[in-house]
C-alpha cells in the first residue's frame, strides 16, 4: 500500500485524552513504536476532550462519540501532535475530510464484561436488580433478554464506574472487557459476556491510529502496528453501521470475526426499550469485509431496521 519509509522518524507526538486508559493505550502505542523505531523521541500530549467535561448527560444527546477526538483531531491539525490513538469504538464512521486512520492494532477481547460484588453471572440476577450502563447497544440487549432488571444510567471513565458499583449504586454493570484488562482490573470480571448475550460495539478492543491525510512519512512509518485480520474484521462492522448511520442515538451493535478463513459479520439493531430486535449474520472473505458489511446493513434494513431507524431519526 505504502512504499517503505527511507529514514526512521526523529520525532512523533502522540494525542490522548488524559483517562488512564486513554493513556495506557498510548503508552501502548509509544512503546511499540519505540521498539520499531529505538532512536525517535516518541512523546505523548495528554488532552481534555469535550466528552471527558460533558459527564452529567447523556453523551447521546449531546453530539455523540466525536466529542472525544475532536480536540485530537485538532491538534494534528495544528501539528501540535503528529498521530492521535483512539478506541475504534470512538471513532465516527465517517472519518472527516484532511484525517486518515493510518492503522487498526491488534484487537483486544472485543467482549462485554458482567462485573458485580454479589453475582457471578448475568442470569443469576434476581428481579429488580439495578445494572448499571449508558450504552444504548447494551440497554437494549438486557431489556430484550432479562426484562425482570433494572437499567439506570452510568457514566464516567472506568475507575469512576466501578466506584459508582462498590458504592452500592447498582447490583452490576457492564463494561469493556478491553478496557478492564488494559488497566490490570481483569480480576473485577465476573462474567465475559458471549456475542450471544450481549452483541460488542463496532470496533470494540480495537485501537485506530489517525494522521493528517497529506503525512505520507507518518501515514507509512505507522504501517508495522497494521494488524490486517483486526482490521477486516473492525472494517466490516464500521461499514454495516455507517450504511445504517450509526451513532450513539441507535441501539445498535456489530462483530466480526474470523473462523478458518471465513468472515462472519452479526449485527443487531434495536428499539431503545429491547422490545423490537433485527438481527441479522453474513458470511464472506476478510478481504470483502466491506461489502459484507454494507450487504448485512442492508439486510437488517430489509427486515425492519429502517423503521426503527426512521423512528429514532424523529
Ligand atoms: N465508551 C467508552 C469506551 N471506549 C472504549 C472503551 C473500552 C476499550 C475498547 O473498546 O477498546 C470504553 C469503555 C467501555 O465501554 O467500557
Amino acid at each position: 500500500m505504502f512504499s517503505m519509509p527511507m529514514s526512521s522518524p526523529e520525532k512523533i507526538v502522540i494525542a490522548s485524552r488524559e483517562s488512564q486508559l486513554a493513556m495506557w493505550q498510548a503508552n501502548h502505542i509509544r512503546n511499540r513504536l519505540l521498539e520499531l523505531y529505538p532512536q525517535t523521541d516518541v512523546s505523548i500530549l495528554g488532552m481534555t476532550t469535550k466528552g471527558d467535561q460533558i459527564l452529567d448527560i447523556s453523551l447521546s444527546k449531546i453530539g455523540g462519540k466525536g466529542l472525544f477526538i475532536k480536540e485530537l483531531e485538532v491538534a494534528l491539525a495544528e501539528g501540535r501532535a503528529d498521530i492521535a490513538v483512539h478506541s475504534m469504538k470512538d471513532v465516527p464512521m465517517i472519518v472527516p475530510p484532511g484525517f486518515r486512520l493510518a492503522a487498526i492494532t491488534e484487537r483486544e477481547d472485543p467482549r462485554d464484561a458482567f462485573v458485580s460484588n454479589d453475582f457471578t453471572n448475568l442470569e443469576a440476577l434476581p428481579e429488580g436488580s439495578i445494572v448499571g450502563t449508558s450504552s444504548l447497544r447494551r440497554e437494549s440487549q438486557l431489556r430484550a433478554r432479562f426484562p425482570h432488571l433494572e437499567i439506570r444510567p452510568l457514566r464516567g471513565n472506568v475507575q469512576t464506574r466501578l466506584r459508582k458499583l462498590d458504592d452500592g449504586e447498582y447490583h452490576a454493570i457492564i463494561l469493556a472487557a478491553a478496557g478492564l484488562k488494559r488497566l490490570e482490573l481483569g480480576y473485577r470480571i465476573s462474567m465475559l459476556l458471549p456475542p450471544e448475550l450481549s452483541l460488542p460495539a463496532v470496533g470494540q478492543g480495537a485501537l485506530g491510529i489517525e494522521c493528517r491525510d497529506d503525512d505520507a512519512d507518518m501515514l507509512a512509518w505507522m504501517q508495522p502496528l497494521h494488524h490486517a485480520t483486526s482490521a477486516y474484521c473492525v472494517n466490516a462492522e464500521r461499514a454495516m453501521s455507517r450504511v445504517l448511520g450509526g451513532s450513539c442515538q441507535v441501539p445498535l451493535g456489530g462483530f466480526a470475526e474470523i473462523l478458518e478463513g471465513v468472515l462472519t459479520l452479526r449485527g443487531f439493531v434495536a428499539t431503545p426499550d429491547g422490545s423490537k430486535i433485527i438481527a441479522d449474520k453474513l458470511c464472506g472473505k476478510p478481504e470483502s469485509g466491506e461489502r459484507v458489511g454494507e450487504q448485512l446493513a442492508q439486510n437488517l434494513k430489509a427486515h425492519g431496521a429502517e423503521e426503527i431507524l426512521a423512528a429514532l431519526a424523529d
